[in-house]
């Protein structure tokens, strides 16, 4: 079973860079993160260089963030930004190695930002598809982010289906479906084939998953039975020393 650090969360304390090295110390297969462009990318790729580990993925910018922007791509309006953030996120994916990008949504309902979020998919797809980029969406559960676009795989797969680009994924977040919809276990068998990514994170408290309502040790063996090739994202929130919170990657790695 391979896994990925979400730095986004992990070693979140550190400069990115130190934050890559804590991560191959620690025994990760791979890095991801959310929003590293405050980071000169040259220097993401010489620590990705050092370590040898993949940087996965990566998140659009979401927006004037201290005005509790979540996402631009569905919002009416902001396409222009939307789809410069795109722009963006596939430069810095390029210089970085990445193959994924998660092309975030924002917080709107309703006919024309499913329109628009449509549209704005269609163009990062295409600009992407060049690159050998995938692009991906992830629904996001109503506690952490109220309002957000996309709540469901159903509503992703919908959207997905819209745009029909063969690389649009699904960010499959176990911490956000078991939340919205729960029903792994079946949901990532009958899923598995539109899936770019799956993440993981104990629920309800999005910590490390050795403990809350979904049982991981299952959820793995189950995707590794599946035969799902990619590392998992362990994107949870450590609440302090992330090397504190690692017993469960130990306890996989001598299982
Ligand atoms: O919140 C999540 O689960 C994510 O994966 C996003 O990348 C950050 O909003
Ligand atoms: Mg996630």
């Amino acid at each position: 079973m391979k896994f990925s650090a979400n730095l986004g969360f992990l070693w979140a304390d550190r400069p990115l860079p130190a934050a890559i090295r804590a991560a191959k110390a620690a025994g990760f297969d791979a890095v991801e993160c959310h929003w590293p462009y405050a980071v000169p990318a040259a220097e993401v790729a010489a620590a990705l260089a050092g370590t040898g580990l993949p940087m996965l993925g990566l998140n659009t910018r979401r927006g004037d963030v201290a005005a509790g922007e979540n996402g631009l791509s569905a919002l009416p309006g902001r396409s222009d930004e939307a789809r410069a953030a795109i722009d963006e996120a596939i430069a810095y994916a390029q210089a970085v190695g990445a193959g994924n990008i998660h092309v975030m949504a924002g917080f709107a309902s309703g006919e024309a930002s499913r329109d628009c979020f449509v549209a704005n998919l269609d163009y990062a797809c295409r600009n992407a598809a060049s690159h050998g980029i995938t692009i991906l969406i992830e629904p996001l559960n109503r506690y952490d982010a109220p309002g957000y676009f996309l709540t469901t795989t159903d509503q992703a797969l919908q959207i997905m289906d819209a745009v029909g680009a063969p690389n649009l994924k699904l960010m499959f977040d176990c911490y956000h479906v078991q939340l919205m919809e729960g029903d792994l276990s079946h949901r990532l068998e009958t899923l598995l084939r539109r899936i770019g990514h799956i993440q993981f994170a104990s629920v309800p408290d999005r910590g490390a998953p050795d403990h809350g309502e979904v049982n991981f040790a299952h959820v793995f063996a189950l995707v590794r039975a599946l035969g799902w090739p990619e590392p998992l994202g362990a994107e949870y929130r450590p609440g302090g020393d992330t090397d504190g919170t690692l017993g469960w990657l130990k306890a996989m790695r001598q299982g």
